[in-house]
């Protein structure tokens, strides 16, 4: 489970101008839960991980994972329990390294440094069991440099690697964005698969309205830091994405004709 509790953030930026992004924000995911998130530019989404990764400390409020007070614990640390997925399929992963290299690191992650080194050789069926589920070829590129791979293999290696050292929470900030849709589905489709035989709690920030219903088992939507919609069980099953804009146009007539997703 992880919790943010009466937080607040606010940025200033060097010109001296302030952006309030959390003003007493709560939120809970419970162990297990894939939570999709949606909301506008600049609504917050990516802040509300950062604060959970330790990317953004609060001005005030706390961050909890399984009933522990992380709010000062370093970023580094809070890796061993927190994983995550970038949008651009450069992050998260070692160009110059191989496919397998990359690989051991993410198995070893969090543990001492004198483990972390060599291959992880007799993971490697596991592996290549893993890769040949993708249908992308990966399984038979272990040895190759992964600058060399396509965007989305890479993002399909990113994915892997984030749940190898079996992680508590998931984030994934819009990790399907940059690739085209055929990948954009597998990779989705192996998100559900890893993070639900996992149990991992997962969050993800999509645009994609559909992707949104289809996958996961809770949607929220933020606005200005706040949560104004959390869906969950049934009520999100039924949610089609006219129902969603409905929502968002009901809500806040006001910002009807601004460009919300
Ligand atoms: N490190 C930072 N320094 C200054 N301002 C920031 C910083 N990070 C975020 N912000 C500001 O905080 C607000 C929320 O940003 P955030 O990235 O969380 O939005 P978002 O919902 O993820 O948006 P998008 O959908 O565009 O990615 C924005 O106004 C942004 O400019």
């Amino acid at each position: 489970m992880v919790e943010l509790r009466n937080v607040y953030k606010t940025f200033v930026s060097e010109l001296g101008s302030k952006k309030d992004v959390f003003q007493n924000t709560n939120f809970i995911a419970n162990e297990g839960d894939f939570v999709s998130i949606i909301g506008s530019n600049g609504a917050g989404k990516s802040t509300l991980l950062n604060v959970i990764n330790g990317n953004v400390i609060p001005d005030a409020g706390e961050v909890v994972l399984r009933d522990r007070n992380i709010t000062k614990v370093s970023r580094h640390k809070r890796a061993k329990w927190i994983s995550q997925v970038f949008q651009n399929p450069s992050q998260g992963t070692s160009p110059s390294m191989t496919v397998l290299e990359n690989l051991s690191m993410a198995k070893n992650k969090g543990k001492s440094f004198n483990l972390t080194l060599g291959l992880d050789k007799k993971n490697i069926p596991y592996y290549k069991e893993i890769l040949a589920s993708l249908d992308l070829g990966l399984e038979k590129q272990l040895d190759t440099k992964v600058g060399l791979l396509s965007g989305g293999q890479r993002q399909c290696l990113s994915l892997i690697m984030s749940t190898l050292n079996h992680p508590d929470v998931l984030l994934l900030d819009e990790h399907t964005a940059a690739l085209d849709p055929k990948t954009s589905k597998i990779i989705l489709d192996k998100t559900k698969e890893l993070v639900e035989k996992n149990n991992i709690t997962t969050l993800m920030i999509t645009h994609n309205l559909q992707d949104a219903i289809e996958y996961g088992n809770r949607l929220i939507m933020i606005h200005d830091g706040s949560i104004i919609l959390d869906l969950k069980g049934e009520e999100k099953q039924h949610l089609t994405v006219e129902k969603l804009l409905e929502f968002f146009h009901e809500k806040d007539a006001k910002l009807a004709d601004k460009d919300l997703f």
